[in-house]
């Protein structure tokens, strides 16, 4: 598991691309037979992915935790962005196909994922954050998930958000995930953009076309600063910063908090016109 330390705002703002993109960037997720994960300081959000292909992977239970397994003290949300899968917990199955999710609490010990099939894998996005108590571990297909619809296409930013995990959905105990479809012809997400200081946002984009990329946006609203981002690539956010992105094309994202509160309308919006 790869370690993220914070960094300052001030600092952020000297830093040269390539250290933006070493701090915040989390370039690889999936990897045949492989869980990565990267554990940030903002919130102790946990970020990974497993891509299994071939038989199981087990989630495991990284040193750096220093518990008895990975959900000893945490709980972990999974939307599966692949192929059909199947996520084990405790000797239950869930099978998920794409876009469907499963939430697992605190306590659950043996936690293993597969494909349906090695031609069409699952890919697995995981986020995790610190728990206190347990809820209980529950499925939800992506038919079942509450959306809404914003923006227009006259603004580039007609999109659906799916809430999965949050205050009307699936319980957590300061986990909220959902994910968000861009309309073709629109590009821009969360814009105009915003900052909730109660709570850290990891972005992870997905359904980029081939060739095509997001221009993910971060800082302060008045000191913003751009990464390049390509297909099922994640951008860690610090409570401080926007996160916000225009896409040379239509594609989707994963949205996923943790911190003080989980009322998703908590956020302080930028004018547009304030932004620099
Ligand atoms: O705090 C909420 C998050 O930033 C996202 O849910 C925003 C989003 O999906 C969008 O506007 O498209
Ligand atoms: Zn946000």
């Amino acid at each position: 598991m790869n370690y993220r330390f914070e960094a300052s705002r001030k600092e952020v703002s000297t830093f040269t691309n390539q250290e933006l993109r070493e701090q915040f960037l989390v370039e690889q997720l999936f990897e045949s037979n492989q869980i990565h994960l990267c554990y940030s300081a903002y919130d102790r959000m946990i970020v990974g992915g497993a891509m299994p292909v071939l038989g199981e992977i087990n989630l495991p239970n990284p040193e750096k935790l220093k518990a008895n397994y990975f959900l000893e003290r945490r709980e972990l949300g999974i939307i599966n962005v692949g192929g059909p899968g199947v996520v084990k917990a405790d000797g239950q199955n869930y099978e998920i196909s794409k876009l469907s999710a499963v939430y697992l609490g605190k306590g659950t010990q043996q936690v293993s994922f597969s494909s349906v099939s090695a031609d069409n894998p699952a890919l697995f996005y995981l986020l995790s954050s610190p728990a206190h108590a347990t809820h209980p571990n529950e499925k939800l297909d992506r038919e079942n998930v509450v959306t809404v619809t914003v923006g227009s296409l006259e603004n580039s930013n007609h999109r659906t958000i799916y809430k999965y995990i949050h205050q009307e959905g699936i319980q957590s105990c300061q986990l909220v995930m959902g994910l968000t479809i861009l309309e073709p012809g629109s590009v821009w997400n969360t814009m105009p953009a915003h900052v909730h200081d109660r709570r850290m946002e990891v972005y992870l984009y997905f359904d980029v076309k081939p060739g095509q990329a997001v221009l993910h946006l971060m800082g302060e609203p008045q000191e913003t600063k751009h990464i390049w981002v390509k297909n099922h690539q994640a951008v860690i956010s610090p409570p401080w910063s926007i996160h916000s992105g225009a896409g040379t094309q239509n594609y989707s994202f994963i949205w996923g908090m943790a911190g003080e509160n989980k009322d998703y309308t908590d956020m302080d919006f930028s004018e547009i016109s304030e932004l620099r």
